[in-house]
């Protein structure tokens, strides 16, 4: 039996494609002028199935854990702030708390385990697999069961999305130490040195990115037989990026479009790729992260992001940054005028 993660995402509408970019060609501008806005538009016309795409209904949920490898001291924050920024976003006062609500979207929290203790909120999942995952230079940082539970919710946040008429899924990650995990992760894929993609995460300094260096190259060290892409997963991944794999195939699988956030959903979705190549049609980098990795990810997708803001926060907040980019898009393709309706000459 295959695991639900390799069943075939749902195919984009080539007839909708077609439809929506004859449409583009109708309307009063010069063919082409609104660049990527008109790809944009006709993108998610193929995606929808429909010659008029919609994004008002947009589902944001950042998945959390904590990450055993924080043990190396391998981040400038402390690793209490994972759970302490679960109740941040749920009280309404993190980025992510404030885009949402400014978006109209629906924000919700998955708790996949956290060292410290978290508060229970009707916008939180508690989905406690271990208080962290495994610390990656000693042990691989999931069980082959933990690996199948996280993929697992990363699919059922996305059937939530789905029962409340989302049009757009968002997912975002909070995780002390992971860009860490998240690194590793990428070198093992994308096979590059991990000086050319490690970054300061949260802030590092000089002194800090080198020790962080050497734990990732510890890792790997450790994990030289992990080959397959979810043996890379649960050997140097952790709960909060083996739900985001799961979500994103979940949401292809779904025909649910999907905007993806900074340097750790990026390398997730790469990942998700890899595990299941169809689901690369409904992906939508929204920005480019300072995190240098980021860069060697999006280009292994060969994708170009939306926005560059140099933003490096994750929990999704890069992702909501382009929300109004995708809807203007839309109501650009739906709302303006034809060459005929305006009675303005066409191209001669
Ligand atoms: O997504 C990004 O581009 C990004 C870049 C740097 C840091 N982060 C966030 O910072 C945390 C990980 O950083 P660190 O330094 O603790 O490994 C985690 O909660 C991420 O959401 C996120
Ligand atoms: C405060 C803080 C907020 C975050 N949000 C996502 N990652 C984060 C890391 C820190 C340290």
């Amino acid at each position: 039996m295959q695991g639900w993660f390799l069943q075939s995402p749902k195919l984009l509408s080539d007839k909708h494609r077609d439809k929506a970019a004859a449409w583009q060609l109708q309307l009063t501008k010069p063919a082409g002028s609104l660049g990527r806005l008109e790809t944009l538009a006709v993108e998610l016309a193929a995606m929808q199935h429909k010659l008029h795409p919609h994004v008002q209904k947009v589902d944001i949920c950042v998945f959390a854990a904590d990450q055993g490898v924080c043990a190396e001291g391998v981040s400038a924050f402390p690793q209490s702030v994972t759970s302490q920024m679960i109740a941040n976003f749920v009280g309404g006062g993190a980025a992510i708390s404030v885009l949402a609500k400014s978006l109209g979207a629906n924000l919700s929290v998955v708790n996949l385990g956290t060292v410290f203790e978290s508060v229970s909120h009707a916008s939180i999942f508690d989905r406690t697999i271990a208080s962290q995952s495994g610390n990656i230079v000693k042990q691989p940082a999931m069980t082959e069961e933990q690996l199948q539970t996280a993929l697992m919710q990363g699919k059922e946040a996305l059937t939530r999305a789905r029962k409340s008429g989302c049009e757009l899924f968002i997912a975002g990650e909070m995780g002390i130490g992971n860009t860490t995990t998240t690194t590793a992760l990428l070198v093992k894929l994308l096979h590059l040195p991990v000086t050319d993609l490690v970054g300061s995460g949260t802030g590092l300094n000089a002194k800090g990115v080198a020790h962080k260096v050497e734990v990732i190259e510890r890792a790997l060290a450790r994990h030289q037989q992990a080959i397959l892409p979810l043996d890379i997963l649960r050997c140097l991944g952790g709960f909060e990026l083996a739900a985001l794999v799961g979500s994103y195939i979940a949401a292809a699988q779904a025909g649910i479009p999907v905007l993806v956030d900074g340097f750790i959903c990026t390398t997730a979705a790469l990942l998700a790729c890899r595990v299941n190549p169809g689901v690369e049609a409904w992906l939508i980098l929204a920005h480019a992260s300072a995190e240098p990795g980021h860069k060697a990810a999006a280009q292994a997708l060969n994708k170009v992001p939306l926005l560059d803001f140099q933003l490096r926060l994750g929990e999704a907040s890069g992702a909501a940054l382009a929300v109004p980019l995708l809807r203007l898009a839309c109501d650009l393709h739906n709302n303006m005028a034809t060459f005929a309706e305006a009675g303005v000459a066409d191209k001669a």
